[in-house]
């Protein structure tokens, strides 16, 4: 199979729905199912913060929402957990600056989809040379999803990495909806990441089409 080429994944992160059990009331099969009705390109399950799920329970609703990715062919990334995204075949991982160092995560992940939070230029020269397929890029808005966020920096950040020559597929994230996901896509984001916009939306189904129309 090898490693995914840059322009495949751009198509894939243009609605990139992000969610764990905590982030909403509902039950998040039922949610997953609508999202992709509504039409998201790529989904990462994200299990963290206060009351989230582990072990067993963790792995079993990871398996659950996978199976249904996969009934759709919507590749399945999971946020920093590397032995459950080995464990169940994700399709890829997400991790963070405080994870563990990408080079040794490409090592051990091999072709699967690697993306990384990225917060300056520097952070995004060593996950290239790492061997990052994406970069999230954030919070670019407030948001009350994720409370240790580092600043809320606008598209700023966007704008300068594409100014530098940047071409590396990059997802925008953080307070993103439907009404400024536009202005993020403009920046020269090639995609959108949510939590809240879709997760907590009154119709699931609704608020992913209308991401993806803006997109
Ligand atoms: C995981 C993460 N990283 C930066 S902001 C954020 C949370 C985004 O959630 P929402 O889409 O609800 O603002
Ligand atoms: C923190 C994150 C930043 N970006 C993405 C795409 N996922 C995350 N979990």
């Amino acid at each position: 199979m090898g490693r995914i080429n840059s322009e495949e994944l751009r198509d894939l992160l243009k609605v990139y729905f992000i969610m764990g059990s905590t982030n909403t009331a509902k039950n998040p099969e039922e949610v997953l199912k609508e999202a992709i009705n509504g039409g998201i390109t790529l989904f990462q399950f994200r299990e963290k913060g206060e009351g989230a799920l582990k072990g067993d329970e963790k792995y079993a609703l990871a398996r659950q929402l996978q199976k249904i990715c996969r009934a759709s062919s919507i590749p399945f990334i999971v946020n920093d957990d590397l032995e459950l995204a080995m464990e169940i075949d994700a399709d890829g991982l997400h991790i963070g600056q405080e994870d563990e160092p990408a080079e040794r995560v490409r090592e051990k992940i091999g072709d699967k989809i690697l993306g990384v939070s990225i917060h300056t230029i520097d952070e995004a020269e060593a996950a290239i040379r790492a061997g990052a397929d994406y970069f999230g890029l954030g919070p670019i808005f407030p948001t009350n999803t994720k409370t240790d966020t580092t600043p809320v920096q606008g598209t700023s950040l966007i704008q300068v990495f594409r100014k530098r020559g940047i071409t590396v597929p990059i997802v925008g994230i953080g307070g993103i909806t439907a009404q400024n996901a536009g202005t993020v896509m403009k920046a020269g984001a090639d995609g959108v990441s949510v939590i809240t916009a879709i997760s907590q939306a009154i119709s699931v189904t609704d608020a992913a089409r209308e991401l993806r129309k803006n997109v």
